[in-house]
């Protein structure tokens, strides 16, 4: 990575530029202004690829020497996403791509600083902001004039222009109008991130001052094909973001509220949604086990928490979604039940622990707390993901998919169909006394077991 400094040799820089939008992006794009990207993980590594594509000058920097050193070696840790691999290879091997765990470092030679770190909860549901805090230290450490910040992690309102702003404003030796900040929130989805990065939907922008959104406008609108949407200030572009998430959230819990429906009412609520959502208007979502990963569940509380104003319905949805879990477990007991079989006695395998099919992230996943609960109930619990070569979080015996034939089980339940599991051969299977579809995808399935899917109802015998 040429550093900033070198690099700038008689353009200047982008945050403050006199020269016009052209030279700046031609500028950006032959390497002019270094990019450091803090947090290589599911989102960070495919956004480092993508501006090392645009600009062929960036240092990605991860506090895990393991996905350092496998980046320095040209390898991609992030598996599931279609085209990353052969990208990263590539831009390592002609030098566009660097990775470091030395952020002071990296903040140093770079003027573009992306920042793409966790912005998890605590256990007492509180946004936890500690890493976007300390890789705001480290930046400040190296802060230029004539910098940007673009800050791309998912952060409460007002995070921004308070805790990240100011923060630079007094750590570094800068004044306000020497170097830029904006929230450009990351709108992407893992298993698509390249393609959207690049331009599935435009880039939301929104700076801390006008110039701000310019620049940052000018590196997204190079990068992204859909291009910029601006807004009026970085606060609005965090709410764009948040607001995005908790649409999603409330909107599930609507589903699987309704999706309770089916036993009392004995209709397919499924489809019941369906129908409905041929109303260009309706946009019910799918019931299902839950509601997981590290965004969805998490948003509502950059809302809930630091802000007076009242919540209920985004509290009421959280509530709705954690009740899934149980209410999945409550249908194994009652399965079983029906077939004689006490849950204490039961042995039972959880198929899909990650929180959605073909993400390796298990944050929030709805199959802990499944697990957990079964367990608490003294059943003996298996669990089978392709995707993990770790279990501790879950309560599980883990066994391997090619077990599941040797394994005679009272109830099978699928959390989250991971592609994998198309293979397998139900019909060699033992049938379990009681099979849970979570995510109605074990459609068409010869068997004479109690089957019961969320959001649709028990079917006793053939199921289809
Ligand atoms: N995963 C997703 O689908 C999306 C995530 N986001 C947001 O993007 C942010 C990152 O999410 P993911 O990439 O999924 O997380 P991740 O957990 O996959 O990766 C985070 C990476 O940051 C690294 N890291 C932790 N502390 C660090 C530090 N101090 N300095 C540098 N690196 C550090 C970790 O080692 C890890 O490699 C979060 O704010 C999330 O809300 C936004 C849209 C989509
Ligand atoms: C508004 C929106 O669709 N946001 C996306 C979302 O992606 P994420 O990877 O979290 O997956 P997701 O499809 O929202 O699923 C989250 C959880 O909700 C469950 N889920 C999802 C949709 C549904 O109808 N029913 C349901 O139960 C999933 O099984 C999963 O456990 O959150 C991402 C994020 O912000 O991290 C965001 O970038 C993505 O665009």
């Amino acid at each position: 990575m040429t550093d900033a400094n070198s690099s700038r040799e008689g353009f200047g820089s982008l945050y403050g530029a006199s020269t016009d939008e052209g030279a700046q992006k031609e500028a950006f794009t032959s390497g002019k202004f270094p990019v450091a990207v803090y947090g290589l993980g599911k989102m960070g590594l495919p956004l480092a690829a993508v501006f090392a594509e645009i600009c062929g000058n960036v240092i990605g920097v991860d506090i895990d020497p393991d996905v350092v050193s496998s980046l320095q070696n040209g390898d991609c840790h992030i598996k599931q996403e279609p085209g990353l691999g052969s990208l990263v290879a590539d831009l390592v091997n002609n030098d566009s791509l660097q990775a470091t765990t030395e952020p002071r470092e990296a903040a140093r030679d770079a003027s573009i600083h992306v920042v793409i770190v966790p912005t998890p909860i605590t256990e007492q549901k509180e946004p936890d902001l500690a890493i976007l805090d300390t890789v705001i230290a480290d930046i400040a450490t190296g802060l230029t004039e004539g910098d940007i910040v673009l800050v791309e992690c998912t952060v409460p309102p007002k995070t921004t222009e308070t805790r990240v702003f100011e923060r630079l404003l007094g750590e570094s030796d800068l004044n306000r109008g020497e170097f830029g900040v904006a929230f450009c929130p990351e709108r992407t989805s893992s298993g698509r991130a390249l393609e959207d990065i690049r331009g599935a939907y435009p880039k939301v922008v929104g700076g801390i001052d006008d110039e701000s959104t310019r620049a940052a406008s000018v590196i997204y609108d190079t990068i992204n094909s859909e291009g910029v949407l601006t807004v009026s200030d970085a606060t609005t572009a965090e709410a764009v973001k948040l607001f995005e998430g908790l649409y999603r959230d409330v909107n599930i819990a609507l589903a699987n509220e309704l999706g309770q429906f089916t036993d009392e009412l004995g209709i397919d609520v499924r489809e019941a949604i369906d129908i409905a959502n041929t109303q260009p208007f309706c946009h019910i979502h799918n019931p299902g086990p839950g509601v997981g990963g590290h965004c969805i569940p998490y948003y509502p509380y950059f809302l809930i928490k630091p802000f007076e104003t009242p919540a209920p319905l985004l509290s009421a949805a959280r509530e709705v979604n954690d009740s899934m879990p149980s209410f999945t477990v409550a249908k194994v007991r009652e399965g079983l039940e029906s077939q004689g079989i006490a849950i204490e006695d039961a042995k039972i395998v959880i198929l899909g622990l990650t929180y959605r099919p073909g993400v390796k992230e298990i944050r929030a996943s709805p199959a802990i707390s499944i697990s957990q609960e079964l367990s608490a109930l003294d059943a003996e619990v298996f669990g089978i993901d392709p995707l993990l070569d770790s279990f501790e979080e879950f309560d599980i015996q883990p066994i391997e998919q090619d077990k599941l034939y040797e394994l005679s089980v009272d109830g099978l339940i699928l959390v989250t169909p991971h592609e994998e599991f198309e293979q397998i051969q139900w019909t060699e299977l033992d049938d379990p006394a009681v099979i849970i579809d979570g995510r109605a995808s074990l459609e068409n399935l010869e068997t004479d077991s109690w089957v019961y899917t969320i959001g649709r109802g028990k079917q006793i015998g053939k199921y289809s």
